[in-house]
């Protein structure tokens, strides 16, 4: 049985990502291919509806390239405050007791272009986002001005430049705008908007390809026959897959056949980057995923792992012009399914995504609410919940037996205690290492 620190580092480098050449895709920044309703009776429609299948398009991809603009941040000098546009040197040893006097010669909402060029004993009334009039350098904020007419007592003397945003101050064209590898979320769509970077090279979303073993096995909407139970781990799975960043390929259920897996497996490499299944990977009789990997010309790397639940996790790989196909039997009790899935998988899919960073499992530091009990000899994962109370995280664990074959106590679940080989036991109130779940 390989230990999970050996299993996590073979699987780990099974993967290799995505290709930036040949695996990405155009996404439109604009893309108007989602049908949202636009109500608001403000605008023209057209300009809110695109503006919202941006986020909708764009949003949760991974950039394939860097971005580059051709505009500078801030595209032009203009002003943080609203107040007056001044002369330093007018304006550099003034206080209130000799206040400088400037005749106001124009008025600059954000958005319009300046007329005038500012000359000495000059100012221009200004508003935060407007451009700088020629002639001026810092901006007086309003609260330390005083207006008589249509002139404006400074009472404060400036710093040289205050208040105004620098043409090109946070960005230069051609620098790198967002790097190649980052998940494009809000911050990251807010700046490749606010830079007219419509086209997006992003990497296509891997595919996951996955199907459940059993002859027990029946889709929900069945009537169960004595005997049958339903394939629930093929919908969590898939809805993890989705959560990945991955494109679910579904298979459906495949019986305890060598025909039927073998014919499902060679399917499956043949229109997927990972293949899942579920089931048939212990050593019973009609446990038959092993032997059809083998049969198939797949290499074995990972047959059992010193972890409860998941022990049975089956991991192969098949070969393949571009890089290598990796196949997960995880096991067939439904938590173990989950357990090897948000262990082992999730990171994986992650990886081949394209992600640079982040990819790796995420483990946070809590209090265990109750004490944790292990056997001691696999590593083992205690399912429950993650909170934070008074700035501290908490993890309870998931009432009722902890048993792989139990899903009804799943629940809620967001993350996984994890005992150590050689701990038996975590008291109440001691800390815990939980891997954390949620996305
Ligand atoms: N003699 C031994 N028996 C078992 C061992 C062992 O070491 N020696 N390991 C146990 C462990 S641990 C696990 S985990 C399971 C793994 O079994 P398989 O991967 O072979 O899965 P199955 O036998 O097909 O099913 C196990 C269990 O899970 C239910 N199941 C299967 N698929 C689904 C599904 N899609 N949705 C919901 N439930 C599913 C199935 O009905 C069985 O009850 O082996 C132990 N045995
Ligand atoms: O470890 Mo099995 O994986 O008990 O459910
Ligand atoms: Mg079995």
């Amino acid at each position: 049985m390989l230990s999970v620190s050996d299993a996590e580092n073979i699987i780990f480098n099974l993967v290799q990502p995505l290709n930036t050449q040949q695996d990405t895709e155009l996404v439109d920044l604009l893309s108007t291919g989602d049908t949202l309703l636009d109500l608001s009776p403000w605008s023209d429609g057209f300009s809110t509806r695109r503006a919202r299948d941006a986020a909708a398009r764009s949003a949760d991809r991974i950039l394939a390239s860097q971005v580059t603009s051709e505009l500078d941040f801030p595209h032009w000098d203009n002003s943080a405050m609203d107040g007056y546009a001044v002369r330093y040197e007018d304006v550099y040893n003034c206080n209130e007791d000799k206040p400088a006097v400037l005749e106001i010669v124009e008025e600059i909402p954000a958005g319009v272009q300046p007329k005038s060029t500012i000359q000495s004993g000059q100012a221009a009334r200004i508003f935060t986002g407007a451009v700088m009039p020629t002639g001026t350098d810092t901006v007086v904020m309003q609260e330390r001005t005083r207006r008589e007419g249509n002139r404006v007592i400074i009472l404060t003397a400036p710093k040289l430049q205050e208040f105004v945003r620098k043409r090109g101050m946070y960005y230069r064209a051609g620098e790198q705008l967002l790097p190649p590898g980052i998940l494009l979320k809000a911050s990251e769509i807010a700046v490749l908007a606010a830079f007219q970077c419509t086209q997006l090279k992003v990497f296509r979303r891997p595919r996951v390809a996955i199907f459940s073993t059993g002859d027990e096995l029946v889709t929900p909407d069945k009537p169960l026959q004595p005997g049958q139970i339903v394939d629930s781990n093929r919908y969590a799975l898939a809805t993890l897959i989705r959560q990945s960043g991955a494109e679910p390929i579904m298979l459906g259920i495949v019986k305890d056949k060598p025909e039927a897996l073998k014919e499902a497996i060679a399917y499956a490499i043949a229109h997927a980057d990972i293949v899942i299944s579920s089931g048939g990977v212990s050593v019973g009789d009609y446990d038959y995923v092993e032997q059809i990997l083998e049969s198939l010309g797949g290499k074995i790397h990972v047959r059992d792992i010193a972890t409860k639940p998941g022990k049975p996790l089956t991991v192969a790989t098949f070969e393949n012009d571009v890089r290598p196909i990796v196949y997960f039997g995880l096991p067939g009790n439904p938590v173990a399914a989950l357990v090897t899935f948000w262990r082992f998988v999730q990171p994986a899919i992650k990886k081949l995504s394209g992600l640079a960073q982040g990819w790796e499992p995420v483990y946070i530091k809590a209090l265990a609410r109750q004490e944790l009990c292990s056997g001691g000899k696999r590593e083992t994962y205690v399912w429950g919940q993650l909170s934070v109370k008074n700035g501290v995280y908490e993890f309870q664990p998931a009432g009722g037996l902890q048993n792989s074959g139990n899903l009804i106590n799943l629940a809620q679940t967001n993350g996984l205690a994890v005992l150590p080989v050689g701990t038996t036991l975590i008291a109440a109130k001691e800390q815990v290492q939980v891997l954390q779940i949620g996305s």
